[in-house]
């Protein structure tokens, strides 16, 4: 549905978070919200064997769906991935241990962002970056305006019409609730990443951040 929905873009949109989280060949690396896994395969996909991956979501549903699709891809990389039920506020890491973090529509949904950013701050290893990915909550009128009336007459119809009207009815007072771009850089440097900068994406209706400790 969400291919239908974002025209396909939405896995464009996946692969600039991915790009942007510096992750390379051999790296030890994070997916927090992972959900069913897209972000955690592409991050697989750009580690290769030699890396290690970490899919990290505290819904256990989420994480066997996401390893009932390692099962069906079956591609011989994705055996460096493990899947861990956890909770973002409290990663069961040591401090300094990963070389990248991604998290795709996940932070909009935590409450206590600031100590999600901490946590993140504090597992990876200096230099290392969190590129996050989400709605963007716009500071201009119409990008909003857009946004919302995508929405309530596209998002919602069709997610209606797929049994999930529940699931993406509060997408709009999420979106309302968020943080800019920012708002979003100024959270980072705040809890002592070194460097954020946020990126409008999907004619600014999504956003990456990408923050380095
Ligand atoms: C993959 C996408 C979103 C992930 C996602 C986020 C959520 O908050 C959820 C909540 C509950 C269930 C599932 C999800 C979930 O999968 C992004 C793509 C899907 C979007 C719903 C599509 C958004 C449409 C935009 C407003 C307009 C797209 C314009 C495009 C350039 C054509
Ligand atoms: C919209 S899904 C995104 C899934 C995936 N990252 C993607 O882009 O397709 C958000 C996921 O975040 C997870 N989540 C929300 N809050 C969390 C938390 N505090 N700790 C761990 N997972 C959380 C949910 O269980 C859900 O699987």
């Amino acid at each position: 549905m969400n291919d239908l929905l974002s025209l396909g873009q939405h896995r464009v949109w996946k692969r600039m978070a991915i790009s942007w989280s510096g992750a390379r060949k051999g790296d030890c690396v994070l997916d927090i919200c992972c959900g069913s896994g897209d972000l955690t395969f592409l991050l697989s996909d750009k580690i290769g064997s030699q890396g290690k991956v970490t899919g990290l979501d505290f819904s256990s549903e989420q994480l066997s769906v996401a390893a009932h699709r390692q099962g069906l891809l079956g591609k011989s990389c994705y055996q460096n991935i493990v899947w861990v039920e956890g909770d973002a506020l409290f990663l069961p890491f040591p401090d300094n241990y990963f070389d990248a973090i991604t998290v795709g529509f996940g932070l909009r949904n935590i409450v206590d962002k600031r100590k999600a950013m901490s946590e993140m701050l504090r597992v990876l290893k200096p230099g290392s970056k969190a590129s996050i990915l989400d709605f963007n909550k716009s500071t201009q009128p119409f990008t909003t305006s857009v946004q919302e009336w995508m929405i309530e007459n596209v998002v919602v119809p069709v997610a209606s019409s797929y049994g999930l009207a529940k699931e993406y009815k509060y997408l709009k007072s999420s979106i309302r609730d968020f943080l800019t771009g920012k708002e979003l850089e100024e959270l980072s440097l705040e809890v002592g990443f070194s460097c954020a900068k946020h990126y409008e994406i999907g004619g600014d209706l999504m956003g990456n951040l990408v923050a380095t400790r």
